[in-house]
């Protein structure tokens, strides 16, 4: 007896074992594992489910396009304790393309007097005006994969701010994916915004003699090195992993592969020369360890060397503490620029400094949150 009867479009009783060999009735233990298992397989992360979004986008094709008789996709909403030959023909949610025209008819004026919630697995019919034609995603499709996205990447965001230098760096080197991710949360981020840092490095340091030497620390996708060193301009770029010939691998917190000295006058030990005349941080002041990047980029800078600072505004809780503890590193701030919505700009130059002990340092080190963890909101830029 078929499980149910369209015209022109039948189910064996026994979908299991159709083409015409049904020897055997499946029990209904079966479809109790069945069930779990189908349960099991709904549990997916949201990884899984960015990729099915992208990546499996026939899934709704390939039953549309079934074949009558093809094996049926499994089902959630079968009544468990009705014996499978009994289930009501409305029970069970067929995609509405593989109904004819007069069932749905009837089915929707059924479900207009119906108390009932509509039913979740009942899918829209597509029509091809629906799909995007760069990604074959319908609009809903594209908006549920751009929330997942975004969260992904807020989390992400979060798990940086909240680590210390060396974790991230372990998490991004165990799963790659972590950095792309990332990355392309934050590109997103930033369209918003009117400007961002890295473009207005760029425009600034255009302007410098070919000859200078910049350090991008925490580069990201080195936007600065790719826009200035055709210009004939060396960015020496660093990041936590490195996606690109432009990029260093290093953590920025720690020692980095460039000349410098911790005397007290950022002397250099012999036969070294300090080489980097300028020092930018674009939003990369990152990880809870953070000042311990300014005492690197305090190492690296030949004396009177220029520090350049971008970060987003909403995360100081108080900015002359902020500058006070960069200046205990060994900078004076020359300028501070507010006029942006979004981000803050500090320029500081390298100044001579004392002999620090390791309690010192800690004092100073103490302080990192002096700067919030910064928090991106939905679909909209930070501040
Ligand atoms: C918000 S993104 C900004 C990227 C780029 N500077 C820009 O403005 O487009 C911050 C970058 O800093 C990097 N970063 C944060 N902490 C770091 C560390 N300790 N060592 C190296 N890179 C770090 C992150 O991996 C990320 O690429």
């Amino acid at each position: 007896m078929p499980l149910f009867d369209v015209p022109g479009w039948s189910m064996p009783a026994d979908p299991v074992s159709e083409a015409g060999s049904r020897k055997r009735k499946r029990p209904i233990s079966d479809a109790g594992s069945e069930t779990q298992s189908r349960i099991h397989s709904a549990e997916i992360n949201l990884e899984k489910l960015v990729k099915k979004l992208t990546g499996n986008r026939d899934v709704g094709d390939a039953r549309t396009n079934a074949a009558p008789h093809s094996k049926p996709k499994p089902r959630r909403k079968t009544k468990k304790s009705q014996p499978t030959a009994e289930v009501d023909k409305e029970s069970i949610s067929l995609p509405m393309p593989l109904m004819k025209a007069s069932d749905r008819a009837t089915k929707k004026t059924k479900r207009s007097h119906d108390s009932r919630p509509p039913d979740s697995e009942e899918r829209p019919e597509r029509s091809s005006k629906d799909l995007d034609s760069s990604s074959g995603l319908t609009g809903m499709q594209k908006n549920m994969k751009q929330k997942l996205e975004g969260a992904r990447f807020r989390m992400l965001n979060q798990t940086l701010y909240e680590s210390k230098s060396e974790d991230a760096q372990r998490m991004m080197q165990e799963d790659p994916t972590v950095y792309t991710e990332y990355h392309s949360g934050f590109r997103q981020q930033v369209l918003s915004w009117p400007t961002n840092p890295a473009d207005h490095y760029v425009e600034t340091l255009s302007s410098y003699h070919v000859n200078t030497i910049v350090a991008d620390l925490g580069c990201g996708d080195a936007a600065i090195a790719r826009a200035l060193i055709p210009k004939g301009i060396s960015v020496l770029s660093f990041d936590l992993v490195s996606h690109s010939p432009y990029v260093v691998e290093a953590d920025i917190c720690g020692t980095l592969p460039l000349p410098g000295s911790e005397g007290t006058e950022g002397s250099l030990s012999e036969g070294e020369a300090h080489i980097v005349d300028i020092v930018v941080f674009s939003l990369s002041l990152m990880s809870t360890n953070w000042p311990k990047s300014i005492r690197e980029a305090w190492r690296i800078l030949k004396p009177n060397g220029e520090l350049k600072i971008a970060e987003v505004t909403s995360r100081f809780r108080n900015l002359e503490n902020f500058v006070s503890l960069v200046s205990s590193i060994g900078f004076k701030l020359k300028s501070k620029d507010e006029r942006n919505s979004h981000f803050t700009l500090f320029e500081f130059r390298k100044v001579p400094r004392g002999f620090k002990t390791s309690k010192e340092w800690d004092i100073i080190f103490s302080k990192a949150d002096t700067l919030k963890p910064c928090e991106y909101k939905r679909r909209c830029a930070s501040k």
